[in-house]
């Protein structure tokens, strides 16, 4: 990153960050000062090996794990200081696992962050999930249906629609497509595509699926040396000369993801 300045804030401004876990006697330093911004409109991916802590990091800028020194801004406001429902209006998460409440509908799951804020008729709340609902591709006969009969394209859906209930401009996802099969994964990409340009949304991604990763990224952020080694977009990262970037990116899986890369238009950047 070059400290040039720019007329537009970042979304996402983490610099200096440090995370070190202590315990039973060892020290494991996950992130060293490590620097990240994220600009809206942007779709970044994070890649790197196990245990590089991307996760962690997700969860830091959700506010749901403290880095033990640095800091880490959302739209201009030290996540700190938001509080869980400050929190949930910018900031949406779709964990790795869907993590809908089985005991909860389909619809029950969306309005779940709505009903928290106990400020909204009941009406509304419905009628607010019901968008969400049908924005994810989801019908309105799925509504009343239990997480436990759902395809698992159908639960990613459900949990997106309900990490984007609060209308949040800053999305995270982690590890969107795993565990679909090709053709779930296909339309999911696609979903969140659409949702990316249509709702101007600003977007942190982690993933290990290099199709996922090449059909949606504005930008690729490599996490190895316990800080973030390259990015830019794709096309430029997959030449950077480091160990891992050289792992990831070559070989079959690599040199398929990168045939698309060079046969599709690239994913737009939308301020
Ligand atoms: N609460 C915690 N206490 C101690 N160590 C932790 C804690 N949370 C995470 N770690 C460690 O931090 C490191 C980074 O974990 P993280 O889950 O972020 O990795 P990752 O990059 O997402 O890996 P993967 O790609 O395998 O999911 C791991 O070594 C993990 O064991």
């Amino acid at each position: 990153m070059t400290g040039a300045p720019r007329e537009v804030p970042p979304v996402v401004d983490i610099r200096g960050l440090w995370t070190v876990f202590e315990g039973a006697g060892r020290r494991a330093v996950v992130h060293k000062d490590l620097d990240l911004q994220v600009m809206p409109g942007e779709l970044v991916s994070l890649v790197g090996g196990s245990g590089t802590g991307k996760t962690v990091l997700l969860r830091q800028v959700l506010g749901l794990a403290t880095p033990t020194r640095g800091t880490i801004e959302v739209l201009g406001r030290p996540v700190a200081e938001l509080g869980r429902e400050g929190a949930s209006s910018r900031v949406g998460m779709l964990f790795q696992h869907g993590a809908l409440f089985s005991a909860f509908s389909v619809l029950e799951n969306i309005a779940f962050p709505l009903r928290e804020l106990r400020t909204l008729p009941d009406a509304l709340v419905r009628e607010a999930a019901m968008v969400k609902l049908q924005m994810v591709g989801l019908k309105p006969q799925d509504a009343d249906k239990m997480p436990a009969d759902l395809s698992g394209g159908m639960v990613k859906r459900a949990a997106l629609a309900r990490a984007l209930a609060m209308d949040p401009p800053l999305l995270l996802l982690d590890e969107p497509t795993a565990g679909l099969d090709p053709d779930s994964s296909d339309a999911f990409v696609d979903l969140l595509r659409a949702l990316h340009r249509e709702l101007q949304l600003t977007v942190i991604m982690v993933t290990h699926d290099l199709d996922t990763l090449f059909e949606l990224s504005t930008r690729i952020a490599v996490l190895a040396d316990q800080q973030v080694v390259v990015s830019g977009p794709p096309a430029d990262v997959i030449g950077f000369d480091h160990p891992f970037v050289h792992d990831f990116f070559q070989g079959e899986r690599g040199r398929r993801a990168m045939a698309l890369l060079r046969d599709q238009p690239q994913p737009t950047q939308e301020v």
